[in-house]
């Protein structure tokens, strides 16, 4: 109980005599810590309050007297009480599918209030008819976890600082909760000079298989980053080539890639805008500019039916006999977010087309 606040040890007070009989303790009765009672706008009640008012007792009677907006030293009875039942419940927020997200900003710390509070939250909602509930778990308050758990609550997703968990109340619907994200998504580099050479990798950590393969830069894409922006930086990362986007020639949907996760890889064409090679020690053995001839002579390259494929296409783009796609900077009205879609040819625009742009 030591790390307990005044408040939470209220709630667990409450929780252990029931929730109904708790809220019928007169004032007198019941300890209301200053945190407990403070809403925005209002000030806390103090015990003063509760000795003078003593008559008054929580539920039904008291409920009956707050419609009424009885007031204690000038401030409203009724703003109060729901203040005092809220603090029961936890926060949370309506979601547009009919659910509710918690907001994990207010959580309580101590376990057992959390017990109480999410019961309590999960009947409301219950009895409100809310759908999917949201809880969100910052990794300081990890000792949550075995509680939501424990009140049937499944892990949706992690990320490094906290744990999303899901439940679906409705037990005649089926859930309808989206799954967790189903793809990483790789981008690589086709980078090619004015001689028709390849920028090409080694990579320090691969297979046995590949060791001593040179291959294209690739990479994984960070969160929020655009394609054409992480085909550069991974570019950039591991060779120490600058480079502009020119177009997304191809790319390959593979699953089961990482942990059961599916692999969504870009083969992006870039224009080089210098050529000196300054390599990254920490993933990359060794990096140069290599006679594309060379690159696809390699056994691996030659005996490989998605990099012989890839390969012929960026030659069929050099004669301008193929298009890939390039981005085009949008906002959609259907969520107001500026996105990027990717497109080749225009019929009616032809300076809209990429297929002419150059290499290098
Ligand atoms: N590497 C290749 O030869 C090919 C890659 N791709 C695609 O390229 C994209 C990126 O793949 P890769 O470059 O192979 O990524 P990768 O698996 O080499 O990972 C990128 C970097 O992340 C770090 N990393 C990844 N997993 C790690 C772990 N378990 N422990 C420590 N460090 C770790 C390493 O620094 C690694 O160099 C993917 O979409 C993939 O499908 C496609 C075909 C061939």
């Amino acid at each position: 109980m030591d790390s307990v606040s005044l408040s939470e040890a209220t709630v667990m007070r409450r929780t252990h005599l029931g929730f109904m009989h708790s809220f019928r303790q007169p004032f007198s009765g019941v300890t209301i810590s200053p945190r407990f009672c403070h809403t925005k706008g209002s000030r806390a009640i103090s015990s003063n309050v509760s000795n003078t008012k003593s008559q008054y007792v929580y539920g039904e009677s008291l409920a009956a007297t707050a419609d009424s907006d009885y007031k204690m030293n000038g401030v409203s009875l009724k703003n109060r009480i729901s203040s005092v039942k809220e603090r029961l419940l936890l926060d949370a927020f309506d979601d547009e599918y009919g659910g509710v997200v918690v907001d994990h900003g207010k959580l309580p710390s101590n376990p057992t209030v959390f017990t109480s509070m999410l019961r309590n939250s999960l009947s409301d909602w219950r009895r409100k008819g809310k759908k999917g509930v949201w809880l969100k778990l910052p990794v300081e308050q990890s000792e949550l976890v075995p509680v939501a758990v424990k009140e049937g609550f499944e892990y949706h997703h992690a990320e490094k600082g906290y744990v999303m968990l899901t439940y679906w109340i409705p037990e005649e619907e089926p859930c309808m909760l989206p799954g967790n994200a189903s793809h990483q998504v790789g981008v690589g580099g086709f980078v090619l000079n004015q001689y028709k050479e390849v920028l090409v990798v080694q990579e320090k950590y691969c297979t046995s298989s590949n060791t001593g393969l040179w291959k294209l830069p690739t990479g994984f894409i960070n969160e929020s980053e655009e394609i054409f922006s992480g085909a550069v930086r991974e570019v950039k990362e591991e060779t120490g080539v600058d480079t502009d986007f020119l177009e997304v020639i191809a790319f390959r949907h593979a699953h089961n890639v990482a942990f059961e996760k599916s692999d969504l890889f870009f083969i992006c064409m870039l224009k080089p805008l210098s050529y000196k090679i300054i390599i990254d020690n920490l993933e990359i053995k060794a990096a140069k500019w290599m006679p594309l001839v060379e690159f696809v002579e390699q056994p691996m390259i030659k005996g490989d039916k998605m990099f012989k494929r890839v390969i012929e296409i960026c030659e069929a783009r050099l004669r301008h006999r193929y298009c890939g796609l390039s981005p085009h900077r949008l906002v959609s009205t259907f969520d107001g977010r500026p996105s990027s879609l990717y497109y080749n040819v225009v019929d009616d625009d032809p300076s809209d087309s990429n297929c002419t742009a150059e290499f290098y």
